[in-house]
């Protein structure tokens, strides 16, 4: 990529003081000031993209800005990768009407001349030189003096802590490691974005997780645009400012973590981000902040989530957490509570809570107890909060 301000070759450095205010180092040592880079640094409108007669990628538009870590989050198959791909240059969309990367239409630019780097699951590191040697690899084809590459490889093997390991056998890493100095290998060049393709993907549970913090810290502190991409919404969720989610090559819905996980705005976007009670009801009344919506003769309140209002008549669906639903008490509900009545039907023993089942008139609704001794076998009255409840078409997947 002909990148405004980003130099292919060794004549002189990008200085990350913020992707906003950047200076040059020039081969004698004087100092120029760089154009500021722009908020959106990416922006991709009406990408298709097919293998043979199958659509991977449908009608796809997304953008990120500057210091934003942006996730792609999906089933298997759904398209992430795909993406990814035609992002790094290393797929050729069949189709878009434009790819804008740091200022620039890359949609013809090949990958070596994107400024991106891209991280694997599989990290693709070269065993037979030792990690500062892997580390440099990239400076060293774009012609970097040693001195200047040792240097920044070193910097950068500081910030993912690997420092005491520069001169170590790659091989004698474990697979915590092996991503760090991939993730060194890949930001010692100083990208616009970085790319992670399920970059935690080949790492144990607790690894991946201490793993997640470490990446949300290096990716603040050099101030970075990264785009990820997860099938594991607990990941987005963590470590995300926006969630793109995908299903069949499409983007079916985003948003900051918060919006994602309160308010998914379709069947499949439920049900992704785990919302375990979902049921048909239909609208009976509209009001100004609730919905009331009535399923087999019981009427309850929920908000809605899609795009649109809905009217009296409409068939919706309805769908709120188990951990949201507890046992009521005697009296008379408070407003703003939906509640039912419910028989024990199961309960599964999850070690820090109990997963449990409720015989209702609308079906079986899960409830989630982190007090195991406040399970009883009777016949119980449930209830949830109406502003925990989410409604959104019944017809849209
Ligand atoms: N080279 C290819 N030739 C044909 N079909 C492909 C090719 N690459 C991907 N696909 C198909 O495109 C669809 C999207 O694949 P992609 O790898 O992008 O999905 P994904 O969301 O990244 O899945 P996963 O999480 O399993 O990696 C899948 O149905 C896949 O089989």
């Amino acid at each position: 990529m002909a990148g405004r301000g980003h130099p292919r070759d060794g004549t002189g450095k990008w200085c990350q003081m913020g992707l906003n205010e950047r200076q040059m180092t020039t081969e004698d040592g004087s100092v120029e000031a760089a154009a500021p880079r722009p908020a959106r640094i990416l922006e991709v409108n009406r990408l298709v993209h097919t293998f043979g007669d199958f659509t991977a990628l449908n009608d796809v538009s997304l953008s990120a800005n500057s210091r934003e870590f942006v996730t792609l989050l999906g089933p298997s198959g759904s398209g992430k990768s795909t993406l990814l791909r035609i992002l790094a240059g290393l797929e050729l969309p069949t189709r878009v009407d434009a790819l804008i990367l740091d200022g620039h239409d890359v949609a013809d630019v090949p990958a070596n001349r994107r400024n991106v780097a891209t991280v694997f699951q599989h990290y693709g590191l070269f065993p037979h030189l030792n990690v500062l040697e892997n580390v440099e690899y990239g400076l060293r084809v774009r012609k970097v003096a040693k001195a200047e590459r040792r240097q920044r490889a070193l910097r950068m093997l500081e910030q993912v802590q690997l420092a005491d390991f520069a001169h170590r056998n790659i091989a004698k890493l474990s697979g915590g490691q092996k991503q760090r100095v991939a993730l060194a290998r890949s930001l010692v060049l100083e990208p616009v974005i970085l790319l992670l393709d399920e970059p935690l993907g080949a790492l144990d549970e607790k690894l991946r997780i201490d793993m997640q913090v470490e990446l949300l810290q290096l990716q603040r502190s050099l101030g970075m645009t990264f785009i990820y991409v997860t099938h594991s919404q607990e990941e987005a969720l963590t470590m995300s400012d926006r969630i793109l989610l995908m299903n069949q090559g499409r983007i079916v819905q985003e948003g900051t973590p918060e919006d994602m996980f309160d308010r998914p705005a379709s069947r499949f976007a439920a049900s992704f981000m785990g919302m375990e009670n979902m049921f048909e009801a239909v609208v009976a009344e509209v009001g100004p902040e609730t919905i009331t919506v009535t399923a087999d003769g019981v009427t309850f309140s929920g908000i809605w989530a899609a795009k649109g209002a809905p009217a009296a008549g409409d068939r919706v669906c309805c769908a709120f957490r188990s951990e949201k639903v507890r046992i009521a008490g005697d009296g008379a509900p408070e407003p703003g509570l939906n509640r039912i009545e419910g028989s024990l039907e199961s309960r599964i023993y999850k070690g820090k809570y109990l997963d449990i089942t409720y015989r209702t008139a609308i079906g079986p609704l899960r409830m989630r107890e982190w007090d195991a001794h406040a399970v009883t076998d009777e016949a119980v009255r449930i209830e949830w909060r109406a502003s925990q409840t989410i409604l959104f078409p019944a017809n849209e997947q």
